[in-house]
């Protein structure tokens, strides 16, 4: 059934397990997740950017927003598994109530490059509009830097989330799930040196708020799929995600949300190359798109048992 990101969550959160959020622009992303999901008993949370509902929409967003409703909720509607559909780092406001207007479960409110009473304003303007037709809304505090060794401890300090601005930002905005910085960044190159969260700085936010939390530039950027990639021609030197016994470690200390975008493209991309070159003939998209949908499905099989929610449905 299509459901409600806080209901997904705050299960989550009582059980002490963690759910993917996964990011789509096309049928096929959606496909292997609701696959993935179906065959790990699993609930999923399906988010878009604001760049994919511009994608889909062709440059129009409320028919890409309706778009990315009715396939969710219709494929929803035909399997037995929690299905919710999130908007990702909405900012702008127009996009935001385009989605809520087009039946979103939830979005998120992302003015965390502003100042700390700036994002409360914001995003509480956001909870009134939202919770009055029933949609959950996501916030974040600080900003996705990592955490860099050879970066002053300053500047990455101030980056980071502080656990007390998290209390009362959640109770001044009453926001339903929040995204503190603890060190993580988006895309395939997060970390030069070694990968490090701040697990006592996410552990203050979790005890003070007591609210699902969500780690942003979760991706794993697995080996074998950067090697498969590369052994088909992809120049990915230096990419670098979270590992996976550090998400599973964020899960204890009180993450319940893991965004997930870079690793989907990721394994898309290394299977279409290998599966192109070896298929030099095919010009079927349903045949080409094939085993890349599967290599994602697979891929999200694992971190939904990684995470805990295989058998959550
Ligand atoms: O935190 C994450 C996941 O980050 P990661 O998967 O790169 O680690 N996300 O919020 C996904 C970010 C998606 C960006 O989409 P556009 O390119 O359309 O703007
Ligand atoms: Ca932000
Ligand atoms: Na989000
Ligand atoms: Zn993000």
């Amino acid at each position: 059934p299509y459901v409600n990101t806080k209901e997904i969550l705050e299960r989550a959160n009582k059980e002490f397990y963690a759910v993917p959020a996964l990011n789509i622009n096309n049928l096929e992303f959606l496909q292997a997740i609701i696959d993935a999901g179906v065959e790990e008993h699993s609930p999923v949370i399906i988010e878009t950017s604001e760049g994919a509902i511009k994608y889909a929409g062709n440059g129009d967003i409320k028919l890409g927003a309706k778009l990315f409703v009715s396939m969710v909720e219709s494929y929803a509607r035909n399997v037995d598994i929690p299905v919710s559909l999130h908007v990702d780092h909405g900012k702008n406001f127009k996009i935001i109530m385009a989605a809520i207007q087009a039946g979103y479960s939830s979005v998120m409110i992302d003015a965390s490059e502003f100042p700390f009473e700036k994002n409360v304003a914001e995003t509480k303007k956001i909870v009134e509009i939202a919770h009055s037709l029933g949609v959950s809304v996501e916030a974040e505090l600080g900003r996705l830097v990592g955490i860099e060794d050879n970066v002053a401890v300053e500047s990455h300090e101030a980056a980071l989330v502080d656990p007390d601005e998290a209390k009362l930002f959640a109770e001044e905005t009453g926001v339903d799930f929040l995204a503190p910085a603890i060190g993580t960044s988006h895309g395939a190159f997060k970390f030069k040196g070694e990968a490090r969260l701040d697990f006592a700085r996410l552990k203050k936010v979790k005890d003070l708020t007591g609210l699902p939390l969500v780690l942003h530039g979760a991706s794993s950027v697995p080996e074998d799929i950067k090697k498969l990639a590369e052994t088909y021609g992809a120049d990915f030197k230096g990419a670098k995600g979270v590992p996976g016994e550090i998400l599973a470690e964020s899960v204890k200390f009180g993450i319940n949300k893991v965004n997930t975008d870079t690793d989907l493209r990721m394994a898309f991309i290394a299977s279409l190359r290998e599966f192109l070159s070896k298929n030099p003939g095919e010009f079927d998209p349903r045949k080409y798109f094939k085993t890349p949908k599967e290599l994602v499905k697979n891929v999200i099989r694992e971190r939904l048992r990684l995470l805990g929610c295989s058998n959550k449905a």
